[in-house]
């Protein structure tokens, strides 16, 4: 198991946005949050990245505690995500956005870095290379030195996976990859999360809405509402689940 969520409850002040909330996720697995508006889906991905500490309950990663440990060791240990809103550097050009994901890795010392010494050159260009391969599988490397603004939403959005995948994560936390983007541009999308998935050996556990996108891409998902969980299991039969059709008003059957 790479990742345990075991009961977990987040409050704030009197809002309890995360009640008792419990699911796992098995190693090469794509694994779907899903749920309406405001059910806790991203209070969830900060309490596993260590944005948030839990109120009550556990994060385990590869069967070790996680939950209050700070957000730059959780990705040393080996989690990266993107953001719901897209976090690029909008002055910066594509390569330099995936470059800043690499930083916490750089086997150089800031003083070799200064008086630029022979390591320093090493890895930068071991970095760079590495960017490029990246931005390959991405389909982005034509973008390498556009500015991050000039590119289409979806194409901002795979600069933030691959700056996420610099990192080298083990577990890549995905929030609603797919909005904003067209039903062609959607599909395209989900055939490249197989290909991530398989080309970085990286486990993928998304927040998303488009029902038709989760339904093609995740084995099992967990369906929060209102902070509880009213589902976990196989896809199929959430589709099929008359407390999950509920919630999203009828959402499923056009899945
Ligand atoms: N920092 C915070 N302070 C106070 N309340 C918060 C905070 N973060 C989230 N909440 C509340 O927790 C609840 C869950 O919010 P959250 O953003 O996790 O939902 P969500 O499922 O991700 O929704 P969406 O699909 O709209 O992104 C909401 O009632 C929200 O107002």
């Amino acid at each position: 198991m790479i990742l345990e969520v075991c009961n977990i409850t987040k409050k704030f002040g009197g809002v309890t946005a995360i009640n008792n909330t419990s699911f796992h996720v098995k190693a090469k697995e794509i694994y779907g949050l899903i749920g309406p508006n405001g059910a806790g889906k991203t209070t969830l991905f900060n309490i596993i990245t260590g944005n948030y500490e839990p109120t009550e309950g556990m994060v385990k990663f590869h069967g070790q505690r996680i939950d209050g440990i700070k957000p730059y060791k959780i990705v040393h240990r080996g989690i990266a995500r993107t953001f719901q809103n897209i976090r690029l550097f909008n002055s910066m050009t594509v390569l330099d956005n995936i470059l800043i994901g690499f930083d916490y890795q750089a086997e150089y010392s800031y003083l070799e870095a200064i008086l630029r010494l022979p390591r320093f050159f090493k890895e930068e260009k071991r970095i760079k290379k590495r960017a490029f391969e990246i931005m390959d599988v991405l389909g982005i490397k034509k973008y390498a030195q556009e500015m991050a603004t000039s590119l289409s939403y979806g194409q901002q959005r795979k600069v933030e996976i691959a700056r996420a995948l610099a990192a080298s994560p083990q577990l890549l936390l995905l929030d609603e990859p797919a909005a904003g983007m067209n039903p062609h541009e959607t599909e395209e999308l989900a055939n490249l999360f197989f290909k991530i998935r398989d080309e970085f050996d990286v486990t993928i556990l998304l927040i998303e809405h488009d029902m038709k996108f989760v339904n093609k891409l995740c084995d099992r998902v967990m369906v929060l509402d209102y902070g509880k969980t009213i589902f976990e299991g196989d896809i199929k039969d959430a589709i099929n689940d008359q407390e999950v059709i509920k919630a999203y008003l009828g959402d499923f059957k056009h899945a």
